[in-house]
């Protein structure tokens, strides 16, 4: 089961840190065809007694003249049955089984082991500890995560360990409030870890992209990881601001070869967006299949 399970770690390492962008973009764009599993609803700041939105970005699309992604570019878009499967390696199997691992500066501290790695980073309250504690509800009790106003509180790289599928990074924002060590600790991990297979850059869904964040797409794009943006908040931004700033964040991407070409648009407050996600991190973590791919 092990030796099963480091090959296909070792396969996965492989071709994500090489061919990693061929494979992730295979999914088909395909805006004609009728949303798999979609809800009627449309997106809306006022109201949370709702079920949460499956695919923002398609729920936008037909309020938006030109195509949200590009017609040549691709679409990650797994079936009901196949977010429903992703969705279970969130829920903890027994007590412990997704538990807070260890606090992290430097490469030596850093957890030794075969597991599949995905980070979150962005700027200093953007709301990337929000969103591991959201994506982990079923674990909360557990794993406590601490969430707050003033920005800069996550200080070291925080690491959850997922049962033996993978671990998720929390670490330290850039910006406000930044820790001295950000170089020498955030930077230099995702320079040099192996085990990572994704880093998610959060941006404000209502901001959008700030100066110091573009400066920090540039520099993931410097480093050669393979990395996604994901726009946070979007429970906070009306929908002409939120579309707005996504088509800046499409532009970004547009010129870059290391971010998927998908951005993921969450809330961790009404939950829209979260079960997408949770099969995106499953299935670059080797631990989901996605049928034609
Ligand atoms: N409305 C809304 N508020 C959010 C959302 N996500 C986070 N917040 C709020 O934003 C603030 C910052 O959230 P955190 O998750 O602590 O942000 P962080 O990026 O981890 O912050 P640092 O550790 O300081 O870098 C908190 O007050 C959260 O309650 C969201 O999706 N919607």
């Amino acid at each position: 089961m092990l030796n099963c399970f480091c090959k296909r770690f070792n396969f996965i390492v492989n071709i994500q840190r090489s061919v990693h962008s061929d494979l992730l973009r295979n999914f088909v764009w395909s805006p004609n065809i009728s949303p798999r599993g979609e809800q009627s609803q449309t997106l809306s700041t006022t109201s949370n007694d709702r079920s949460p939105v499956l695919h923002p970005l398609k729920v936008l699309q037909p309020h938006v003249a030109v195509p949200l992604i590009p017609e040549s570019s691709h679409l990650f878009d797994p079936s009901n049955e196949e977010i429903i499967g992703a969705q279970k390696i969130f829920i903890p199997m027994q007590k412990g089984s997704i538990r807070f691992l260890k606090a992290a500066l430097y490469t030596e501290q850093l957890p030794e082991y075969d597991l599949p790695e995905v980070a979150f980073i962005g700027r200093s309250n953007v709301g990337k500890s929000s969103l591991i504690k959201a994506l982990f509800a079923a674990a909360d009790e557990e794993l406590k995560i601490r969430t707050s106003k003033t920005p800069g509180q996550t200080k070291t790289l925080h690491f959850f360990q997922v049962g033996d599928f993978f671990s998720a990074v929390d670490m330290p924002g850039y910006g406000h409030n930044m820790p001295a060590h950000f170089i020498d600790s955030a930077e230099k991990f995702l320079k040099t870890r192996r085990n990572l297979q994704m880093t998610f850059l959060l941006v404000d869904g209502k901001i959008g992209m700030t100066p110091l964040d573009v400066k920090y797409f540039e520099t993931f794009e410097g480093f050669n990881i393979h990395f996604c943006i994901v726009m946070t908040k979007i429970d906070k931004a009306v929908q002409s601001i939120l579309v707005r700033n996504l088509m800046s964040v499409i532009r970004h991407r547009e010129k870059s070869s290391f971010c998927f070409p998908q951005p993921f648009l969450c809330s961790s407050v009404t939950g829209d967006g979260l079960a997408l996600l949770q099969a995106f991190i499953a299935y670059v973590t080797g631990n989901m299949q996605i049928k034609g791919l």
